[in-house]
Order: C-alpha cells, then sequence, then structure tokens
C-alpha cells in the first residue's frame, strides 16, 4: 500500500511540476491569462480528484529512495521542446494515476484537456520564439535547406530571387517533404499567398514590403518576420507585431552587396532594446560568428556558408 501511494504521490508531483512550466510559459511569455488560469485549475484540481489526504501521500514519499533520482533533466534545444516534453510528461502521470488510484477514471477528462492545451500552447510557442539558439539558413536550393535541417537547423527559409511563383511553389513543397520526420520551421521570402498555398509556417520580408498587409494577408497564426537596419526600424517592427526581425547586413556581404554593413554595434543594441527574437545575419563565417554571439545574438542567420551549419550549431548550444 505504501508503495502504490509512493507511486501515486510521484506522479501527482510530476504532473503538477509538468502543469507548471507550461503555465509559466503561459503568464511569462505568452502574457495569456485565460491559458494561465485554465491549467492552474488542472494543477488545482488533481488533489481533489484523487481524494486521498495530502499528509498520507506526504507520509509515504521517498525521494531518497527512488532509484531514478539521479538520471538528469536532458537540455532542451528550445521552447517547444520545452512545451513537448512538458506536456507529455503531465498527460503521462495523469495516465499513471488513472490506473492506479480507484478514482482515477475521474481524471482521463484532465488529461484530453492537456492534450488539447499542447497543441494551442505549440503554436503560441511557434509564434512567440520561431528560432532559440539556431542557425536561420537562407537559400534558393531545396537542398541546402534540406540539408540543414538534417544537420539541426530548425528554421528555413527559401529566397529565390530568379524563378517564379510556381517553381518556387514547388522547390517550397520538397523541403515542406522533411516536416514528416524533422520538427523545423519553414519560410519563404516574399510570396505571403503561398504560406496557405503550400502550408508554410510563414514569411520573411524587407522593408520595401507593407508588414501590416502582409500580416493581413497570412493571419495571426503564421510567423511574419522583417528585415531591419537600424533601431528605429526594429522599434517599428515591435508596433507592428511581427514575430521576429532580422538585423544586418553585419558585415559586407556578397550575397547583399548593395547594402551597407551594419556592423556589431546594431547587434548589441536590438539585444539590449529589443524584446523581439532577432537574427543576426550578413558576412557571418566561423571566424567572426564568436563575435555575433558576443554581442549578444543567439540565432545567426547563413547564406553562403550553410554548409557550416553543424559547426555554428556546437558553438551556439554549446555541444
Ligand atoms: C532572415 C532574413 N534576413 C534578411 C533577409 C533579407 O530580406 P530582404 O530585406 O527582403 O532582402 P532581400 O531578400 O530582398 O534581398 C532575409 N531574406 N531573411
Ligand atoms: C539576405 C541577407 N539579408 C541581409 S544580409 C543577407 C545575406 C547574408 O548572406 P551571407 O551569409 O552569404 O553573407
Amino acid at each position: 500500500m505504501l508503495k502504490t501511494r509512493r507511486l501515486l504521490d510521484a506522479n501527482v508531483n510530476r504532473a503538477r511540476e509538468g502543469l507548471r512550466v507550461l503555465e509559466d510559459i503561459c503568464r511569462f511569455i505568452f502574457a495569456d491569462l485565460a491559458l494561465t488560469e485554465e491549467l492552474k485549475t488542472i494543477r488545482h484540481s488533481l488533489r481533489d480528484l484523487l481524494d486521498i489526504p495530502d499528509a498520507l501521500l506526504v507520509a509515504s514519499r521517498g525521494a531518497d529512495e527512488d532509484v531514478a533520482r539521479e538520471r538528469p533533466v536532458p537540455r532542451r534545444a528550445d521552447l517547444r521542446q520545452i512545451v513537448a516534453a512538458n506536456a507529455k510528461r503531465a498527460a503521462e502521470a495523469l495516465r499513471v494515476l488513472e490506473e492506479f488510484c480507484p478514482r482515477g477514471s475521474l481524471l482521463k477528462d484532465q488529461r484530453y484537456k492537456v492534450y488539447d492545451l499542447e497543441k494551442i500552447i505549440a503554436v503560441r510557442a511557434r509564434l512567440a520564439r520561431p528560432f532559440d539558439h539556431d542557425v536561420y539558413v537562407i537559400s534558393a536550393d531545396p537542398a541546402v535547406l534540406l540539408d540543414a535541417v538534417r544537420n539541426g537547423s530548425r528554421i528555413v527559409q527559401l529566397r529565390d530571387k530568379e524563378s517564379g511563383v510556381d517553381v518556387v511553389c514547388q522547390k517550397l513543397l520538397s523541403v515542406k517533404r522533411l516536416k514528416e520526420s524533422h520538427d523545423f520551421s519553414l519560410i519563404v521570402n516574399d510570396y505571403p499567398e503561398l504560406v496557405a498555398r503550400v502550408g508554410l509556417d510563414g514569411v520573411h520580408v524587407g522593408q520595401d514590403t507593407d508588414a501590416a498587409a502582409v500580416r493581413q494577408a497570412i493571419g495571426a497564426d503564421k510567423i511574419l518576420g522583417l528585415t531591419t537596419h537600424n533601431i528605429e526600424q526594429a522599434k517599428k517592427a515591435v508596433e507592428l507585431k511581427v514575430n521576429y526581425i532580422s538585423a544586418g547586413p553585419i558585415w559586407a556581404t556578397p550575397t547583399k552587396p548593395r547594402r551597407q554593413p551594419v556592423g556589431l554595434e546594431y547587434v548589441r543594441e536590438v539585444a539590449a532594446n529589443i524584446e523581439l527574437p532577432f537574427v543576426a545575419i550578413g558576412g557571418i563565417d566561423l571566424t567572426n560568428v564568436r563575435s555575433v554571439l558576443d554581442a549578444g545574438a543567439d540565432t545567426i542567420g547563413v547564406v553562403r556558408s550553410a554548409g557550416q551549419t553543424a559547426e555554428y550549431l556546437r558553438l551556439i548550444r554549446f555541444e
């Protein structure tokens, strides 16, 4: 009996911990009161539904004797992974409680609520943090993007200045197929109309495009990224409610030959003053990437050095 109560106690704690992580993401990162309250209600309901006095559960606690106590908490790459891991943890614990607790069937509804909430929170996480300690690879060549994802990049962009819309569409579809086995965001440069048509995660546009009109076209639940070259543009981007900005080109680059470099100072300025996620881009290679990270960027954008994605990620993710 004591052993079963210990199992129940461990799973109540596990479920509450998983729910608490999700709740804090909704509260502090999304500032969404309704989602926060919904998770809090589930978390608080657990002990009532189990109907086993708290004192009995606590008395049975044997954390010292737990054979899995030393197992480390794995490092997660980004917010989406934190959401997925904690929703799974909460749902699994609820399932164990359902099996072992006399009133377990009452917990089934809560488990299904967690499944539904996970879907909502995962979408929100992608919008709030389209990237996090990442290499954002940009190319006109689908094979380059596929390689980048296989090497660990979780956001890639098709940027094709030569082809027509139908070719761009075909290229995007060929990259999108990799979503069957890999979790990554697929962005297109400049073609908002392709977001719905292909089922993309979002679009990146420059200062020559009306970002508000693009938002209107793609809807609130798609990623909108905007290029910025100075802090005024970055502040405007915050008002426009884009999901991320790019800051660059940091150094002169043949990929954007007519664009004046903004220097590392702009990266420092954005890191210190702008709440939005940002990607530093332009002229980055393995010899200077350290200075970009030291200036406050956690994600870099690359065109020419896409082939070094794995090396960059080792530096960025401290692997
Ligand atoms: C992540 C990212 N940053 C910058 C750009 C450049 O976009 P834009 O300003 O529209 O310039 P062109 O692509 O038209 O040269 C980008 N595509 N992605
Ligand atoms: C698309 C773009 N926007 C700003 S710089 C840049 C190109 C960066 O290319 P590279 O990584 O080859 O310097």
